[in-house]
């Protein structure tokens, strides 16, 4: 792992001394980074400049760390614009430097958001669901970003994950919404999987995970969570959920289908649903102003 101190003293050297000890982290998922337009003060560096950081490939996320002050109460934040994915080939260790990073800086509670999948038909397209816990297949089998020597003697070696996602900042939400005057069905809770990608599921795969129990699936997030609470932070994550992961109740029969020609009776085909990043990036344009309030009213009930 990259030196976390010449990385900090780094970015301590590029801003102003009321910028340089953030209280709050925030990440932005797939098409959210437009939480940037409502930070006063706002300063970012290119994560290209940043000492051990990598650089964010995908489509929708920018490339940046802003610090700068959010909400009536000014408060100091450090957010990354755009996220590293493990798909995009960063080791695990690249994809969670900045959650240390943040921990480095000082920030006490992150604030993780993503773009995610639907696995739960009462969890709709636009719904904000605040995530209650994580099935991570990953991190079963192998791709922990705790696996290796531990990074310090402060380092636990058996981290729990029972309570990973803060009860308090779930309930800032919640409280938050309320401010916001949001619709009830607004905001759900819910269980997020996270799998590597960059493929989406197949209709096998989704039906799996949810009959393991999860709501929403997505590529990114459980790390970062994982490193947070290896760092000691208290956690809140926030999945838009972008489209439905299609899982049929059953499999077309084509074998039926042919039969049916050959009989020369009327086929009626399926219709298919076909996911794409174009679709998640869409809505998360179209919701990217609730995700905005959303994580600003936290912010500001937490300080
Ligand atoms: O960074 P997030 O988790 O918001 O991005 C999601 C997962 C994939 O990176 C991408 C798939 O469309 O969106
Ligand atoms: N794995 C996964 N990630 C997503 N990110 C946004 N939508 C999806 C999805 O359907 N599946």
């Amino acid at each position: 792992m990259a030196d976390l101190t010449a990385t900090t003293d780094f970015i301590r050297s590029q801003l102003p001394s009321e910028l340089q000890h953030p209280r709050i982290g925030i990440v932005c998922g797939s098409g959210l980074s437009g939480l940037a337009a409502v930070i006063h003060n706002i300063q970012k560096i290119p994560y290209e400049s940043i000492p051990g950081f990598g650089t964010s490939t995908v489509q929708g996320h920018h490339s940046e760390l802003a610090f700068g002050l959010l909400g009536k109460n000014n408060v100091p934040v450090v957010v990354m614009l755009g996220r590293f994915h493990f798909y995009e080939g960063h080791p695990i260790s690249t994809v969670v430097y900045p959650i240390r990073v943040m921990a480095k800086l000082g920030v006490k509670e992150v604030i993780i958001t993503n773009a995610a999948g639907s696995l739960n038909p009462d969890i709709p397209v636009g719904t904000i669901v605040v995530v209650h816990d994580h099935l991570a297949l990953p991190n079963l089998v192998g791709t922990n970003p705790l696996l290796g020597p531990l990074l310090s003697p402060n380092h636990r070696r058996f981290l729990p994950l029972s309570d990973a996602y803060s009860s308090s900042l779930r309930r800032l939400v919640f409280r938050a919404a309320h401010q916001l005057s949001l619709e009830k069905s607004a905001l759900a809770e819910g269980t997020y999987a996270w799998v590597c990608g960059p493929t989406y599921e197949s209709p096998a795969e989704g039906r799996f995970l949810r009959h393991a129990g999860a709501d929403v699936v997505g590529m990114s997030t459980v790390p970062e969570v994982v490193a947070a609470r290896d760092e000691g932070m208290e956690v809140m994550v926030l999945s838009l959920v972008t489209n439905f992961v299609v899982i049929p109740p059953s499999y077309w029969s084509i074998r039926e289908e042919v039969e049916a020609e050959l009989a020369g009776k009327p086929v009626v085909l399926p219709t298919s649903q076909i996911v794409s990043h174009e679709e998640v990036l869409a809505i998360g344009k179209e919701k990217a102003e609730v995700m905005k309030s959303l994580v600003q009213g936290v912010v500001e009930l937490l300080a």
